[in-house]
């Protein structure tokens, strides 16, 4: 498989089994956000690592967390994310460490470079063959953000779910890129998977 071949495959993957990827492979999948494209050099990025021994104490903080009366999550959905998390063989938490003294970069473009971090990872612990998922939504609210031990500046960015894949290996089918791209020919552009509803 060339490098582009390798790019064009990765896909995220939901169902998830032991073995999760040893020291030296996290410390190499971690390592790929180093590279990631970051104005001024801030390295915003933060990883949380919580494992397994420790993975039911955090959740009862978790679940606390989502019991205070502002949230007010279905009983199901609670129910939900302490099975995901305690079943994912290896749960990393992603955060951002909002930097507002001593430069002009933006938080917004703070979030991109960290975004484009957390794409080096998935890429990293696709290149090792293991599988992975990004999720964020209501778990990643404040109260499970300062279950980490985290407050501001820090800022949550979801979790990483890594495992070895179950089941089948396959890509799904992907989106045509030609219907997200437009030629600027000195009108308004247009992209086509914009312009069919
Ligand atoms: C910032 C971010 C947050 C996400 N949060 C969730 C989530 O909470 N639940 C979920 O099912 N998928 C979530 N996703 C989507 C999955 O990680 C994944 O991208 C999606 O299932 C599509 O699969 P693909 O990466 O193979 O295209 C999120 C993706 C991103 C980038």
């Amino acid at each position: 498989m060339t490098n582009l071949e390798f790019l064009l495959s990765r896909f995220s993957c939901g169902s998830l089994k032991d073995p999760a990827p040893n020291n030296e492979e996290l410390h190499q999948i971690l390592s790929a956000s180093m590279r990631a494209p970051d104005h001024g050099r801030l390295r915003p990025w933060r990883f949380v690592l919580v494992p397994k021994e420790y993975r039911q104490q955090w959740l009862d903080r978790v679940e606390h967390a989502m019991r205070q009366p502002e949230y007010d999550y279905p009983e199901s959905y609670i129910q939900k994310v302490k099975h995901n998390f305690s079943c994912a063989p290896m749960v990393i938490a992603l955060a951002m460490r909002q930097i507002t003294e001593k430069t002009s970069v933006s938080i917004d473009e703070q979030l991109m470079a960290a975004s484009a971090a957390v794409m080096n990872v998935l890429n990293a612990v696709h290149a090792l063959k293991f599988g992975v998922k990004w999720v964020t939504g209501p778990i990643a609210n404040q109260g499970v953000v300062e279950s980490l031990g985290l407050q501001a500046p820090y800022r949550m960015m979801g979790f990483l779910f890594v495992g070895t894949p179950c089941g089948e290996n396959e890509a799904p089918p992907r989106a045509m890129v030609d219907d997200y791209v437009a030629v600027w020919q000195g009108r308004p552009v247009q992209f086509k998977i914009d312009s069919e509803n």
